[in-house]
């Protein structure tokens, strides 16, 4: 089956349902979330097609999978009206489970629950950089609030004393909180001062950046921080432009 390289808006009709039983995944190519899914499937090796969404003019038939709207989502089995599974983190904790191959989250629950506090520690640093990404007039303490809850993940590194979050190999936190990282380094493009976080305060994880960038599930879903500037560029502008992502920079 092929599906179109192109988000689905307003009007495109539904796609038929998948005759190969291959679970589907409704994503946003610049949306974090989406990208933890499409990274535990890539990771997994889990076969699957992608079906792009237009969050600013949504087909009228998303709902049927995702009762608010929002992406990500899977569909798991060809029968129209299952339900589909929603939630980033939902969807890949499901997905490490049911899918053979390297667990992905630690065997042991107290660490495995310490690691989906980390995760959720990210959410400062997402609210507080946001508005520098996608707005215009930014609040000024933005980006120190920024900083300071990234101190965390430099801090947690060090503690660890691994480079991954996940131990000597790549793991659940690294996927749950690359999408993100992936996008910082915009900064440098949609920021005035071409803004750069401190190679000395966020050393390890700056390190961590680079080593998880070679991951091959990571190569296979980021987009470069250019690509991530243009459709910011576009967010900014009030006309988010999500097709971008399937052009040249
Ligand atoms: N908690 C959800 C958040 C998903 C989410 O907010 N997705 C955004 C795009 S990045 C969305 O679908 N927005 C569209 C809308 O809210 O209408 C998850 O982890 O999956």
């Amino acid at each position: 089956m092929s599906i179109p390289l192109k988000h689905f808006k307003k009007g495109t009709p539904k796609p038929k349902l998948p005759e190969d039983g291959v679970l589907r995944l409704y994503l946003m190519r610049f949306c974090p979330y989406s990208e933890r899914a499409a990274l535990v499937l890539a990771a997994k090796q889990i076969p699957h097609h992608k079906i792009y969404i237009d969050l600013s003019e949504k087909p009228e038939w998303y709902t049927d999978y995702s009762p608010l709207g929002k992406v990500p989502a899977i569909q798991l089995t060809a029968v129209d009206g299952q339900p589909a599974l929603v939630e980033s983190l939902v969807i890949a904790e499901y997905l490490d489970e049911q899918y053979p191959g390297r667990s992905l989250f630690p065997a042991d629950p107290l660490q495995k629950a310490q690691d989906k506090i980390l995760i959720e520690r990210l959410a400062p640093a997402v609210s507080a950089v946001y508005p520098v990404l996608f707005t215009k007039n930014p609040p000024a303490d933005a980006l120190p609030n920024f900083e300071q809850a990234l101190d965390v993940f430099e801090q947690e590194l060090t503690k660890r004393g691994t480079p991954y979050f996940g131990g000597q190999q790549i793991g659940m936190v690294d996927y749950m909180i690359w999408p993100w990282f992936e996008r910082f380094p915009a900064l440098k493009f949609v920021h005035a001062d071409k803004y750069e976080l401190d190679k000395t305060r966020y050393a390890k994880l700056l390190r961590w950046v680079e080593l998880v960038a070679q991951d091959e599930a990571i190569k296979q879903t980021a987009l470069d921080s250019q690509v991530h500037a243009k459709f910011m560029a576009t967010r900014q502008a009030g006309e988010p432009n999500y097709d971008v992502a399937f052009e040249a920079v």
